[in-house]
């Protein structure tokens, strides 16, 4: 990269709008949507769909309410001549749904395309032509009055010939293609030009649709220029306003979103940003973003991941884990505030009430995904998500100290797998770490026990497998029958908590026992649980594996046996 890029790039220049009006207004309802999927989405293929996948994705695009769909460009392609040609011949185009073909200004390719689509009910004809400094120059060699005597003879001669069809309604789709990076004023001469060849007015509508073809700029020049061109346009009434956002900068939905609060009325775009390079406006998000704000997109995406697969299965494209709305894991909180917060959401949301679930921009039932993997654990998750599994899964709610030693050792577990774990995972982490007898070796072994009274008070006589197989028998008093194991084992240990529970709920649960024990001069204490149909049993095999989760424990019980 360049350490002076100001040599090679130019920034865009503002554009001089002292009264604009678009940044305080709001977007009140939906726009026009018009699917470029099978057009736009199409050509930027590795393999462009074929007969079959082009038929299921237009029947999934009318499916979710679409009603304006770009077809494809049949003068270029014999599967898109075909395929609309097939639609229209065979009625299997909805009555409110209305195609759209794109052609070049080329008479050739105009007969084609009408050829395409003569018949139909209603059909957008879409003529696109180059208009920037660049392609007027490099591409073209046209100067501006020539680039408009083209697009006036090319809406001329379409006008011309869709007159021998007056069963069809035909509407114009003009597009100053390279609008973005175009003089506004030379885009307004050809657009202006278009509306009056067409001869726009009532029962002669026209599109005036103006792309980011390529993004060049922030969302709020591209709102300025169609803003610009919102007031200016002639016949303003009889013009549809639509914009084509690319994705260049990664703006191609702020792009929509603040052309719509300049003046436009439609947009084009695709599934899930399908398109050429970075894609076109993700139609999908844009919906959602609506949704979100209280607005009705009058897209049904109720089933979003339904949409999703089928989208992959035409395109034979991924999508991202993390695309807005849809991604795999945009409803997924790995790190432990968030689950803490999303957790604490649930519980106080109010099913009647407006949506406040912290971290969840949407409810995402309402796009027929579940919260099942809301709460999900890593190397960034926190005590309060590995402790939310445990207690939802496996009944096993931990005091909170141990919730932050268990999330130390969940953290190291995830940070060496670097995965993912799987409530299961947790729950055999658990297991092996705390609870005897799941544990694999290397310490005090509960055996049995006999609890007898003293004068002194509890008594319990003990019997343990030390490390090395041998048995031993102890005796000890204390307050109760955990003291007394405490003072059976004769180490200079601490019982700092003790809890019981009752494991996975019901009369014929096994009971918990959690201990945590602390050794005097020893950093931190530990902890241990135990779980058995009797809570004695459970409290002291918890007791054996908190001692020995300190090296000495067992070391010192085995030095005195020998
Ligand atoms: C931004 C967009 O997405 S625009 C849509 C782009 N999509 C496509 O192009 C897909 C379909 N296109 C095709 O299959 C082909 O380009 C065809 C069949 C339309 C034309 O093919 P060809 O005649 O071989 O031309 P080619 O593909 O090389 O296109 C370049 C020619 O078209 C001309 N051209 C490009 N755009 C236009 C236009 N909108 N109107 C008129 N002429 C145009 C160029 O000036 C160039 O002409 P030249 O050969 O005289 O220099
Ligand atoms: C609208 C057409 C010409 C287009 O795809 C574009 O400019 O990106
Ligand atoms: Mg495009």
């Amino acid at each position: 990269m360049l350490r002076n890029p100001q040599t090679k790039y130019r920034a865009f220049p503002c554009i001089d709008l002292p009264n604009r009006r678009w940044p305080s207004r709001r977007i009140a309802q939906a726009p026009v949507w018009l699917s470029t999927d099978l057009r736009d989405g199409n050509q930027a293929l590795f393999e462009p769909m074929n007969r079959q996948r082009k038929l299921h994705l237009f029947g999934e695009l009318v499916r979710l309410g679409f009603k304006e769909i770009e077809m494809g460009f049949p003068a270029a392609s014999r599967t898109d001549f075909e395929i609309i040609r097939q639609l229209i011949d065979e009625g299997g185009i909805p009555d409110d749904v209305t195609p759209m073909v794109m052609t070049q200004l080329r008479e050739d390719l105009i007969d084609e395309t009408v050829r395409a689509v003569a018949g139909a009910r209603r059909v957008i004809v879409h003529l696109y032509n180059a208009i920037a400094p660049v392609w007027r120059q490099v591409v073209f060699g046209l100067s501006v009055d020539e680039v408009e005597q083209l697009v006036v003879r090319h809406v001329q001669l379409l006008k011309d010939k869709v007159a021998a069809h007056p069963q069809t309604e035909w509407v114009l789709q003009y597009s100053p293609e390279t609008f973005c990076m175009a003089e506004l004023e030379v885009s307004l001469r050809m657009c202006n030009a278009a509306i009056r060849t067409w001869d726009a007015g009532p029962g002669r509508q026209i599109i005036i649709n103006l792309p980011t073809t390529v993004e060049v700029a922030t969302p709020n020049v591209f709102a300025d220029q169609i803003e610009w061109m919102h007031e200016r346009l002639e016949r303003r009434e009889h013009v549809v306003l639509s914009v084509h956002p690319h994705n260049d900068r990664g703006t191609g939905v702020a792009c929509a979103e603040q052309a719509l609060l300049a003046g436009a009325q439609r947009v084009e775009g695709c599934l899930f940003g399908n398109g050429e390079r970075s894609g076109n406006l993700d139609l999908v998000t844009l919906a959602l973003n609506l949704y979100t704000q209280g607005v009705d997109p009058r897209l049904d995406f109720s089933d979003i991941a339904g949409v999703a697969r089928v989208a992959e299965t035409c395109t034979g494209l991924p999508i991202h884990p993390r695309h807005p709305y849809v991604g795999d894991l945009v409803f997924t909180a790995f790190s432990g505030s968030h689950q803490d917060a999303i957790a604490k959401g649930f519980a106080a949301q109010d099913p009647e009430g407006f949506w406040e679930v912290p971290y969840l921009p949407i409810d995402p039932k309402d796009l027929g995904r579940t919260y099942d993997s809301i709460v999900r654990v890593n190397s960034q998750s926190g005590k309060g998500g590995i402790a939310y599994l445990l207690q939802r899964d496996h009944g096993v709610s931990m005091p909170r100290r141990m919730q932050v030693e268990f999330s130390a050792i969940v953290q190291k577990m995830a940070d060496s797998s670097e995965t993912e774990l799987a409530s299961t995972e947790l729950w055999e982490l658990f297991q092996r770490h705390y609870l005897a007898p799941a544990r694999a070796g290397g310490e005090l072994v509960y055996l049995g026990h006999q609890l007898f009274e003293d004068e002194a008070g509890q008594g319990v006589m003990l019997e343990i497998e030390l490390p090395n197989g041998s048995r031993q028998k102890l005796q000890g008093i204390g307050t109760g029958p955990i003291d007394a194991a405490v003072a059976a084992l004769g180490l200079p240990i601490r019982i700092d908590s003790y809890e019981e529970r009752s494991l996975g709920g019901g009369a014929a649960a096994d009971a918990l026992a959690l201990v945590e024990v602390a050794w005097p001069g020893e950093a931190g204490s530990r902890f241990g649980a135990g779980s058995h149909a009797n809570i004695v049993v459970a409290s002291i095999q918890a007791l054996l594996v908190a001692v020995s989760r300190f090296e000495h424990g067992p070391a010192q019980l085995l030095q005195r046996s020998s």
